[in-house]
């Protein structure tokens, strides 16, 4: 066996140890060069630690926006730009000027779509028909309606049978003209859209248009949008002959918007036109991108959308966007944000994962206003069922065991107003069981369910943290954990914490 080795050899010292005959030239060159690679290496150390030094002062804070569809993220994210770089949100409002026209025109049309197969059954005076789809063939009307021949879709079987079969589809012909007149919104629409996305870019309808279900949602690629859109109806940005035809588009489509006020205004609150959109349960008020309460004002030619118009116009994110700004003011100015912004649909998940990796906080959305609706993208899915397994996957997953997790229960204003239309969430929410049917009762409920799969399916503890939210509000106070200014004040504050945390670990 070979002797062993005092404990403190080391062998490189013996390979590193100069020679024992070194003359004193060499040890000169040598002395030289260990000085040199001593600086070399110096340089190197002070280079990264300047990196280091220079990441935490710069403090760049990252965070992700999940949830599905239409579940609010890309109103959040709103909402930040708002609240903290106010001047460059008031400089992009005019961008939204278009989207707001197009929202208008979709949910017109959806009204129009409606009146187009009227069944006699969903007129004010018409006794109350068993469930919202009435059934397609020939039935016996009651008697005040038989004078009505006027149909929309003429139905020649009911042309020609006996009093057994009387004409299905019946329109008031002031509904009737009202159509006509509202036909140029299609032109207008469609200007809107080729304007909005340039000719080489995918189609920006997504093709779901359907009776009950109003979407038909307007989509552009994130950063495209704006490109296309740089001249505002009034002038701003665009020189040459380029902007002098965009501004004269933008005029057309203000001008037939403004000539079609009127009849708008007659179509929206036409008491017809209210029973034939409640028996078909459309409740366009709680819909996306929802303006036809605000007609006069949106179809007013010095029409400029406000801070609420922003965050309630709708535009479906397609792909990921990532927001990068500096806080404008307060402690945090200086920190850089990043927010990445994905699509929430089904086909669209798959671009979430590579964002897991770097990231300082999730705001999980969870529209819980959805519980008697279903996913755009599929209609055998509930949308409250959905948020409920995203979650319990977002919990789980092993990449973000360490990241926190913030949830929005959003929508909270649509679930208040739902509930106080009567619609009994224990029909859908059968644990709801005999719990009042109130806003309140059902916000404590969802928020100690989604708590508990929070508990279960995380990989390792970590705290909860879970807001009751209506990200379309504007009402702040930074201060109060109730509004979204304070709720995003304190979630910011959260993450900001999170971030130096984690850059003391570097
Ligand atoms: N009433 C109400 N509307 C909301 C609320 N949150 C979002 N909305 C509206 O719902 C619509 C959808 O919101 P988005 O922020 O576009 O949804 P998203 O999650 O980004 O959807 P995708 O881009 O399709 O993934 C918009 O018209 C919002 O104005 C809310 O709390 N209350
Ligand atoms: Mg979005």
């Amino acid at each position: 066996m070979p002797a062993r080795e005092p404990a403190d050899h080391d062998p490189l010292d013996a390979i590193l140890r100069p020679p024992l005959d070194e003359t004193p030239d060499e040890k000169a060159c040598r002395v030289a060069q260990e000085e040199e690679a001593r600086q070399v290496s110096q340089a190197i150390d002070d280079t990264i630690r300047q990196e280091r030094l220079a990441r935490k002062r710069m403090r760049v804070v990252r965070l992700l926006l999940l949830g599905q569809s239409e579940s609010g993220k890309s109103t959040t994210l709103r909402q930040f730009q708002r609240l903290y770089t106010p001047s460059a949100f008031r400089e992009e409002r005019i961008h939204w000027h278009s989207i707001v026209q197009l929202n208008l025109i979709r949910s017109v049309h959806t009204i129009l779509d409606a009146l187009a197969d009227v069944r006699p059954h969903e007129l004010p005076s018409a006794p109350p028909s068993p469930g919202s789809s009435p059934p397609l063939g020939p039935r016996r009307l009651p008697p005040s309606l038989h004078s009505h021949r006027h149909t929309v879709y003429g139905d020649s079987a009911s042309d020609t049978d006996s009093a057994e079969t009387p004409p299905a589809p019946v329109l008031p012909p002031r509904l009737g003209e009202l159509r006509a007149r509202l036909a140029p919104l299609r032109h207008v629409e469609a200007l809107l859209l080729a304007r909005l996305v340039p000719p080489s870019e995918d189609a920006p309808f997504l093709p779901s248009r359907s009776r009950a279900d109003t979407t038909g949602e307007v989509f552009v690629r994130p950063g495209s949008w704006k490109r296309g859109w740089r001249i505002g109806p009034f002038g701003s940005g665009g020189h040459g002959p380029a902007g002098e035809a965009e501004r004269e588009l933008a005029e057309e489509v203000q001008n037939v918007l403004w000539r079609c006020s009127s009849d708008l205004l007659t179509l929206w609150h036409d008491p017809t036109v209210r029973s034939i959109l409640k028996k078909r349960k459309i409740r366009l008020e709680e819909s996306p991108g929802f303006f036809l309460n605000d007609l006069p004002r949106v179809t007013a030619p010095n029409y400029r959308p406000s801070d609420d118009d922003v965050l309630k116009a709708r535009l479906k994110t397609v792909g990921v966007s990532e927001y990068t700004f500096e806080m404008e003011a307060g402690s945090e100015s200086g920190t850089q944000w990043r927010i990445i912004d994905v699509g929430g649909s089904r086909s669209q998940r798959q671009t979430w994962v590579p964002f897991f990796d770097d990231v300082d906080a999730i705001i999980f959305l969870a529209p819980i206003s959805g519980f008697d609706q279903t996913l755009a993208e599929d209609r055998s899915v509930n949308r409250l069922e959905d948020s409920v397994l995203l979650w319990k996957a977002v919990c789980a997953n092993k990449l973000l065991a360490r990241v926190d997790l913030v949830l929005f229960l959003n929508k909270c204003d649509i679930l208040a107003a739902k509930l106080g239309a009567g619609i009994r969430l224990a029909k859908y929410v059968k644990s709801f069981g005999e719990r009042p049917n109130e806003a309140e009762t059902a916000e404590k409920y969802f928020r100690s369910k989604f708590n508990a799969i929070h508990r279960e399916y995380s990989p390792i503890p970590r705290k909860f943290y879970g807001f009751c939210t209506s990200v379309t509000s504007v009402m702040d106070g930074m201060q109060d954990t109730t509004t979204t200014g304070g709720i995003i004040a304190s979630v910011r504050d959260m993450v900001v914490r999170e971030h130096l945390r984690r850059s003391k670990l570097l």
